[in-house]
């Protein structure tokens, strides 16, 4: 199959400016050169353009809602085009507002979709629930169905219908839940693997039980939603919402070299890469190139090496 890369300049979904600029800086650490030495096509469709809407007063607490809303509706047409052409789906952002599109897009293609939520952060607020009211903590309650009774009709999300089952979600890296989160999480049942958890059972344990959870009874298409502040901050520094203790760089490889061998992953996407809040340019090329690797080792790159069959021995 093919690899399509789609760019989501996008940084409505909080309050800091420069994680419009992570697509780019993920290309300039070298992400199409890197993909270009497996052996199928990538395609770059480049950069998606939003609109940033005049007239978008606050809804409750939440900023910006009809331009969020309007860039997921965009980018949820793009990923669905990318998923229905055939294409592996990487989706640079830009913040993680930009996973309602894309999850939503992918589900237009492969409505038994599961999420994979690699990320510090829940992201399941509710505009009712969320303390600073910024959507890109809340994207993963406009996709449950178990939470439509929870969520009001928020302007520029009229075009989104609810479709994942709790069950279909795991969190991955979790260290730093609001209260309403936490209460969403054991009412619905979800299934997470806090940082706690991963230190209690190894990551190689986190995620058989994440892939049986997921695939046991059916295969089907993975999602993976990969928050790069996942990662410790001393390895992904360049980020808004950075939390100590989190992945190493070996863990973070190892749930996508996981992922890859399930031969599932369909849409991939990285997020909160911004350029702009590192301390020094080392530190925004230290983020950069590591989401470069983790998307590298999503598609196939292994640590061990590989080889074609039988190549003649020089
Ligand atoms: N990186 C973030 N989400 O993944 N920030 C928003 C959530 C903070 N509670
Ligand atoms: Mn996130
Ligand atoms: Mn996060």
């Amino acid at each position: 199959h093919s690899v399509a890369i789609l760019g989501a300049p996008f940084s409505k979904g909080q309050k800091r400016r420069g994680v419009e600029h992570g697509p780019k800086a993920i290309r300039d650490a070298g992400l199409v050169e890197r993909l270009s030495n497996f052996d199928y096509p990538v395609h770059d469709f480049g950069d998606l353009t939003f609109k940033h809407l005049e007239k978008d007063e606050h809804f409750m607490r939440v900023p910006f809602p009809r331009t969020v809303g309007r860039a997921n509706q965009l980018l949820s047409g793009a990923v669905s085009s990318a998923v229905g052409a055939g294409h592996t789906c990487i989706m640079l952002g830009g913040d993680h507002s930009l996973a309602i599109g894309s999850v939503e897009g992918h589900a237009q293609q492969c409505p038994d979709l599961c999420l994979i939520w690699v990320d510090a952060h829940a992201d399941i607020n509710t505009p009712l629930t969320s303390p600073s009211g910024n959507l890109h903590g809340q994207s993963v309650a406009f996709l449950l169905k178990d939470l439509q009774n929870k969520m009001p009709e928020v302007p520029g999300f009229s075009w989104i219908k609810p479709f994942l089952s709790a069950r279909d979600l795991v969190y991955i890296g979790l260290r730093d839940v609001d209260p309403g989160e936490h209460i969403i999480l054991k009412t619905l049942g979800i299934q997470y693997f806090s940082m706690r958890d991963i230190d209690r059972m190894g990551i190689q344990r986190v995620m058989e039980v994440t892939l049986d959870h997921l695939l046991a009874r059916k295969q089907r298409p993975i999602h993976l939603s990969f928050d790069i502040d996942a990662f410790d901050p001393s390895l992904a520094p360049a980020t808004g919402t950075p939390v100590n203790g989190g992945l190493t760089y070996r863990e973070g490889i190892y749930v996508t070299e996981e992922i890859h061998n399930t031969g599932l992953l369909s849409v991939m996407d990285v997020v909160e890469v911004n350029p702009t809040l590192g301390a020094t340019p080392e530190a925004v090329e230290a983020t950069s190139s590591l989401a470069v690797d983790v998307i590298a080792s999503a598609l196939g790159q292994t640590r061990e090496g590989a080889h074609v069959a039988f190549p003649k021995i020089p």
